[in-house]
């Protein structure tokens, strides 16, 4: 309190100066003036002075005094509550009472006093405590940093422990192997071990007994405090636990990804310290650093509970590799469990390099499958496609059957009349009552009778007939012989006949021309007869009718005839079901895409299915009839353009419904496939070389022939030769003999037959050749016919010795002749084929014919003579001791090569 003027302190207390002058002289002090100065004491004194003049002593005034004073206040308020509309308002009265409790003076202070008293004796216990802490914190210091030098040299971590550890609440005892980690737990530790003996340090520190109130209170503050410690330990130890727990999941599921990841880097796999994220960010550069990372175990994982779950076989899994006629190194070792290294790893031990996306043949991928102790199973190409046929088709086979309109081919020599023969009925009968006549025409058509409808197929021809069957495409039931009756029988009729028969079709003759007056038609009976081709009013079983493709004589009765044909036959289908069917013709159209002409087999076709046709697909938006007429289905053996197809198919393809889009992409693409590997075409031709294998197999007893010669007499002598050459076990069948060189029709005959194509004195023409090539057909040539029964001899008796053969290196044609009197005939030519070689033998061909053999005399390139020259280029030929060299012969070249044999 501050000293005032007596002035000062009368304003404050309100009296006029002079009385408070008066009362200070009355009190005995000695301020008179106004300002003179009046300190505390005489405050006090004057104070007591005024008490007393009031008859109030200071005891008395004490007792009267209240030793506390309460004073309460309540408010009221009222809240009015907002309502929805149309409602009453709500009002809340909320009543705010508040209490405030002064407490006198002397009293408090004495409190203060005893407080004060009491937390000064606190203030020396707890300072000789800290001391005392400090001293021991320095103690265990000293003691942890050897026990964490000697762990973190000997790097022991053990992660159950930590676990333990936690748990009794006791992590001064964990072992760590990191500074850091053990720095914390030492830090944890300190105030438990401050803890350990408080009682001690309370009865040590106890000093008097007027002291015991504090003590008390001490003790209390001090089981206060250690049971905060003992919650605080607690609570540490909980969330290590836990954090044990997540990082032992963690770890689980490393190893699990480990699991999955065996091929991965060890840096995921070692990342159950946190390591791999800094191995994975730092790179390669980084990775050192990582193991101190990944060393620091923040806790310990129980080693059970972090174990994974796999459990290793005890004896190798034996899988059933299914293997396709090829396959991919990765898909095989797929289908093993294994890395494709390991499959390349053992083909390598077989002695072949590959690499992971190297297509493997069946065989070598059975034997490596075995070798690998799997079972292999061989698939063929067809399993997938029939699986998948046999599943789109369904009980198909169960369908009931009805009789169906016979598919007849035309077949016949060279203008004997039969495009005039399929015009005429088609004329007459498809477009009977059309109005404006045929407006266009498909590859086949149907006549309707009375009696039934007949297919025709319109491709006449054994060409095309015998390019469908090559192609693997059986369509026709029925053929007819057309033979102008004014020209009898012919080359192409022989070969028409020939082709008939190794289809196992059933022949009716149309002969022809009747009309005209110099027709012989017994002259012609007589000319088939000889070919076995016997009519049935001469006892044989061929239907044979006199017609006029002209005047339309003989026409029903020749319908009538197929008609009869047809019930002999007994053809039926089932008319009912999924349709299938084969490809006739195909054409991209300008306007509307794909059009494919297609023969139905099977079923009823219907617009809006999907179809399979090849290896195109596609839903049928259009479907037309022979005379263009729109149509919504389609029966058995009725031809039908349809629109649609993704491309045009192949003549010859076969077609069927499939359910839906996704069934005929993917047998479109296995088609495909299937399609670009060579090795896998359709149909093989027989090869003479395996005639001997083939039969010890079981496989056939029939050679077929297709023998093309030089003239008649030689055809005869081979072929009756070869017959001749049946045994028991196999019989030697000549399915077709011709005069001339070998066509198309003699590659597709061979092909479609699986025979084997021998040219005598013939060669094959270029187109041919192709298709020899492409199809691998087995095509042999000889000079001497001698040396063909030999080989088809040692062929059928399994004896093909290593022997000389015949490779044809190369091809000139003639394009001049010059005379000169030193060299004779010059032959000017062109190398059309590979390569004219002075030194190797020639033969000289005639349309295809061999007219010669021998040598050559001199090669020239512009008067130089030459050992060689090369396709391309031109050159003089003089053949030796031959002059008789005419334009567009042609000069063969060919070596003599041993060749060794396989059967
Ligand atoms: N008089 C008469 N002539 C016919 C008869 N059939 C066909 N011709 C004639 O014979 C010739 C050949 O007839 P095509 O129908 O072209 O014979 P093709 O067998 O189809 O002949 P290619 O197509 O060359 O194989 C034509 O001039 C026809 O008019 C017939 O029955 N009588």
């Amino acid at each position: 309190m501050s000293d005032k003027t007596v002035q000062e302190l009368a304003e404050v207390v309100g009296i006029p100066l002079e009385r408070f002058i008066e009362q200070l002289k009355e009190a005995g002090l000695t301020a008179s003036a106004p300002d003179d100065v009046i300190n505390d004491e005489e405050k006090v004194k004057l104070l007591a002075h005024l008490r007393k003049r009031h008859g109030k002593s200071d005891a008395d005034q004490e007792a009267a005094a209240p030793k506390r004073i309460t004073l309460k206040r309540s408010t009221k308020t009222e809240l009015r509550q907002s309502s929805p509309p149309g409602t009453a308002v709500k009002t809340v009265s909320v009543e705010v009472r508040k209490q405030k409790t002064y407490i006198k003076r002397s009293d408090a202070s004495s409190v203060n006093d005893e407080i004060r008293q009491a937390e000064l004796a606190k203030q020396a216990l707890e300072e000789q405590r800290r001391q005392q802490a400090i001293e021991e914190e320095k103690r265990k210091q000293l003691h942890e940093q050897k026990a964490v030098q000697s762990a973190a040299e000997e790097q022991v971590v053990v992660s159950a422990e930590i676990a333990q550890s936690v748990d009794a609440a006791a992590p001064a005892v964990t072992v760590s192997a990191e500074p850091v980690a053990a720095e914390q737990q030492v830090t944890e530790a300190l105030p438990v071990a401050a803890e350990a003996q408080p009682e001690r340090v309370a009865k040590a520190e106890a000093p008097a007994p007027i002291a015991a109130p504090e003590l008390t209170e001490e003790q209390r503050l001090e089981k206060e405090k250690k049971e905060r410690l003992e919650a605080a330990v607690q609570r540490t130890a909980e969330k290590v636990k836990q954090k044990a727990e997540a990082k032992q999941q963690q770890t689980t599921l490393h190893k699990k990804k480990a699991e999955f990841k065996p091929t991965r880097g060890p840096s995921t796999d070692g990342d159950i310290g946190g390591g791999g994220d800094a191995a994975r960010r730092g790179g390669k550069g980084k990775k050192g650093k990582a193991p101190s990372r990944r060393e620091k175990p923040e806790f310990e994982i129980d080693v059970n509970q972090a174990r994974h779950k796999f459990e290793k076989p005890v004896a190798p899994t034996v899988y059933d590799v299914t293997i396709p006629e090829t396959i991919v190194v990765s898909d095989l070792a797929a289908k093993m469990n294994i890395k494709a290294a390991e499959v390349i790893k053992h083909l390598m031990k077989l002695g072949i390099m590959s690499t992971i996306n190297q297509t493997i043949d069946q065989e070598t991928a059975v034997i490596l499958v075995e070798e690998m102790g799997h079972k292999a199973i061989m698939q063929s190409e067809d399993d997938f496609e029939q699986e998948m046929l046999a599943e789109v088709q369904g009980d198909s086979d169960e369908r009931k059957v009805q009789l169906r309109a016979p598919i007849v081919t035309i077949m016949g020599h060279v203008d004997h009349g039969k495009t005039s023969l399929l015009d005429y009925i088609r004329k007459t009968r498809v477009a009977a009552g059309e109005a404006g006549g045929i407006t266009q025409h498909i590859g086949a058509y149907q006549v309707k009778t009375d009696h039934g409808a007949v297919t025709f197929l319109d491709t006449p021809g054994h060409a095309a007939f015998t390019a469908m069957r090559a192609r693997g495409a059986e369509v026709t039931d029925i053929v007819i012989v057309v033979v102008a009756a004014d020209d009898g029988v012919m080359p192409q009729t022989r070969e028409a006949i020939d082709h008939a028969r190794a289809a196992n079709v059933p022949i009716i003759v149309a002969l022809n021309k009747i009309d005209k007056p110099e027709a012989n038609p017994d002259r012609v009976m007589q000319e088939l007869a000889n070919l076995n081709v016997v009519p049935e009013e001469w006892g044989g079983d061929v239907q044979f009718l006199r017609v006029s493709a002209k005047v339309g004589t003989g026409i029903d009765e020749l319908i009538e005839a197929l008609i009869v044909q047809a019930e002999v036959l007994e053809l039926k289908a089932p008319v009912d079901g999924i349709a299938s069917g084969i490809c006739i013709e195909s054409r991209l159209d300008r306007g509307r895409g794909a059009v494919a002409t297609i023969l139905i087999q099977k079923g009823t076709l219907s617009k809006g299915e999907f179809v399979l046709c090849g290896h195109e697909y596609g839903r049928i938006r259009a479907m037309f009839d022979e005379n263009a007429h729109a149509i919504k289905s389609a029966g058995p053996s009725m031809p039908v353009e349809i629109l649609g197809l993704s491309g045009t198919p192949d003549a010859g393809d076969e077609f069927l419904v499939v359910q839906n889009e996704r069934v005929a992409r993917e047998l479109a693409a296995h088609r495909e496939d299937r399609k670009r590997s060579t090795r896998h075409a359709a149909q093989h031709a027989s090869k003479l070389d395996d005639v001997f294998s083939r039969m010890s197999a079981g496989e056939t007893s029939t050679l077929n022939v297709v023998i093309k010669t030089d003239v008649q007499g030689s055809l005869e002598a081979l072929r009756e030769s070869l017959v001749g050459l049946s045994t028991e076990e196999v019989q030697v069948k000549c399915i077709y003999g011709g005069v001339g060189g070998i066509n198309e029709g003699d590659a597709n005959l061979a092909l479609a037959s699986s025979a084997i194509l021998i040219g005598f004195n013939v060669r094959a023409d270029a187109v041919a050749r192709k298709l020899i090539e492409e199809k691998d057909i087995d095509l042999h040539y000889y000079s001497i016919i001698y040396e063909a029964i030999d080989e088809v001899k040692r062929a059928i008796s399994g004896m093909l010795a290593p022997e000389i053969q015949e490779k044809i290196v190369g091809l000139a044609e003639v394009r001049d002749v010059f005379r000169s009197p030193k060299f004779g005939a010059v032959a000017g030519c062109m190398v059309i084929d590979g390569f004219v070689k002075r030194n190797l033998p020639i033969r000289v061909l005639r349309n295809n014919v061999v007219i010669y053999e021998g040598q050559l005399e001199s090669l020239r390139r512009f008067k130089d003579d030459v050992n060689e020259v090369k396709m391309g280029m031109e050159c003089g030929i003089g053949v030796k001791n031959y002059n008789d060299v005419q334009n567009g012969d042609q000069i063969e070249v060919f070596e003599r090569i041993e060749v060794r044999r396989e059967i």
